[in-house]
């Protein structure tokens, strides 16, 4: 059914927000800022981290995100914030329910698979490796490995070329309105969860053409009645 299945991480694969919320208020902190809560930082979610800590920091200092992002603070802030993330990365983190069932499934099925986030390629392969799940994955772009990123075509189309699958063999899974674009401006359906983080709204108004509940859903579809598909 499909050759390829690209899945978005933060919010598909890997539950990220509670460990991206102590990195965010480490730096807070550290600044002298209030903490956000965790709700919030996760409607934050999906641009990547540089984004979400520029809304971050706007929100918690209470000044216009355009004036953060004039002012250039996150140039002196990454640094720092890197620095808080990588100590974080792996430590709240969940893989959600069926991922290491249904990935492990899909390989058993000879289905090719990629990662396919937003999120910067050295949290993104931190964050990977603490879940043991980077192996599953022919091909892992991040938001910045190529010189565009979702919801631009281009990460989907690279995966494609690269894998030699035509787009009408592939999916992709994701959890937002982002990555529904991303999908639809490359020709690739696009199945999404409906437990991750759409920017703080129901992934319903995204319109995939499928809400699934699981990603097991993604494994029964391409191995019918694979033996390790969970159920939940
Ligand atoms: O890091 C982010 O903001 C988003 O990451 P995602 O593309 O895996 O959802
Ligand atoms: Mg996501």
């Amino acid at each position: 059914m499909f050759d390829l299945v690209m899945f978005d991480l933060d919010g598909t694969l890997v539950q990220t927000a509670p460990e991206i919320a102590d990195a965010v208020n480490d730096l807070l902190r550290e600044q002298g800022l209030p903490e956000v809560g965790e709700d919030l930082i996760s409607t934050w979610i999906g641009h990547g981290t540089r984004e979400l800590m520029t809304q971050a920091y706007a929100f918690s200092a209470q000044i216009a995100v355009d004036t953060v992002r004039r002012a250039g603070t996150m140039d002196k802030l990454m640094p720092r914030f890197t620095v808080f993330y990588e100590q974080r990365c792996g430590t709240r983190s969940r893989l959600y329910p069926c991922v290491l069932e249904s990935l492990r499934a899909l390989r058993q099925a000879q289905v090719r698979m990629a990662v396919v986030t937003n999120k910067e390629q050295r949290f993104t392969t931190t964050v990977l490796m603490a879940h043991q799940i980077r192996h599953f994955f022919d091909m892992v772009i991040a938001g910045d490995t190529l010189a565009a990123k979702k919801p631009d075509p281009l990460p989907v189309r690279y995966c494609l070329d690269a894998l030699k699958v035509p787009a009408a063999r592939a999916l992709f899974v994701g959890d937002s309105q982002i990555d529904v674009d991303t999908a639809r401006a490359a020709g690739v359906p696009i199945w999404a969860v409906p437990y991750g983080y759409n920017l703080g709204h129901p992934i319903a108004q995204a319109r995939p053409d499928r809400i699934i509940p699981t990603i097991a859903a993604v494994a029964e579809a391409v191995a019918a009645g694979a033996p390790h598909a969970c159920t939940a």
